[in-house]
């Protein structure tokens, strides 16, 4: 598999050279212009049912953590999808202080971080791998990270961070932990468009809802993401550990698309 980062030669700018779709016309993340976005009142009420009895493991995959899923009983569906959606994992993008870590950004501020919570439709195809390169495959709930109140249910995993601080490290968490804790109170605002997964191979299949509310978890918590390590081996001249932080694509061009809003 090619190398792939956030910075250097195998940075963002030369995603494009291995990874074809990385170039195209509906690209993730983009900049929400509140000014420009339109009400679309057709939406039905977003439906996410998550069960909490499911066993996930959580890896660190040395571009983020990313917390797996296998519960065929968390689903989404409402709100502008046609389709039913699987939750497939979840994962969060950061930066290397509270100024920066989001992907997306509302009127050009960018958030400390942002969570995505990675579904696949179900009704239309026969598993994730498939649905990943299709359009319409893929639907990624967004909530923005701030710096401000500590949040108990991050703590949840939180707490696993200290085996998977390595690369490749993988930690089981069996305890009751409904992902729903981790998003905002407010799930009937959100804006939506079509765009890609914001990582190679940057297929198009993404159809992303990203809630206005914003989430606070405490700096010390945010300290915490920027705990885990890059690699095993690499170490900085230094000899310090290379610490995972700044994972966050730069803002494609919109290209004409209209992002929807589900209120006014
Ligand atoms: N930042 S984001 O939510 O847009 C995502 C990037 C990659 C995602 S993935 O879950 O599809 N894993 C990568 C792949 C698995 C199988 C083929 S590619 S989700
Ligand atoms: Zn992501």
């Amino acid at each position: 598999p090619v190398a792939w980062g956030y910075e250097g030669d195998i940075g963002p700018c030369n995603w494009h050279k291995y990874f074809p779709k990385a170039g195209g016309k509906r690209q993730s993340p983009i900049d929400i212009d509140t000014s420009a976005t339109q009400y679309d009142g057709s939406f039905k009420p977003l439906r996410i049912h998550y069960d909490s009895h499911m066993c996930s493991s959580l890896t660190n995959n040395g571009h983020t953590f990313c917390m797996s899923v296998n519960s065929d009983q968390c689903n989404l569906s409402g709100g502008p999808l046609e389709d039913k959606y699987r939750l497939l994992q979840f994962h969060c993008h950061w930066g290397s202080d509270d100024t920066k870590g989001s992907e997306h950004t509302v009127d050009g501020h960018q958030y400390a971080a942002e969570l995505h919570l990675v579904h696949w439709n179900t009704d239309k195809f026969k598993s994730a791998d498939e649905a990943i390169e299709k359009n319409q495959g893929i639907a990624v709930l967004t909530a923005f990270i701030k710096a401000g109140k500590e949040h108990r249910g991050w703590n949840h995993v939180l707490s696993h961070f200290k085996d998977i601080k390595k690369v490749q490290g993988t930690s089981t968490v069996n305890e009751d932990f409904n992902p729903k804790c981790l998003l905002p109170e407010n799930q009937t605002d959100y804006w939506t468009y079509e765009g890609s997964l914001t990582t190679p191979p940057c297929h198009e299949s993404v159809r992303f809802i990203i809630f206005k509310e914003v989430v606070e978890v405490s700096s010390e918590q945010l300290a915490q993401f920027r705990s885990l390590c890059v690699c095993s081996s690499r170490k900085r001249d230094t000899g310090e550990d290379e610490h995972l932080v700044d994972n966050f694509r730069p803002i494609q061009p919109l290209n004409g698309r209209v992002v929807k809003a589900s209120f006014q």
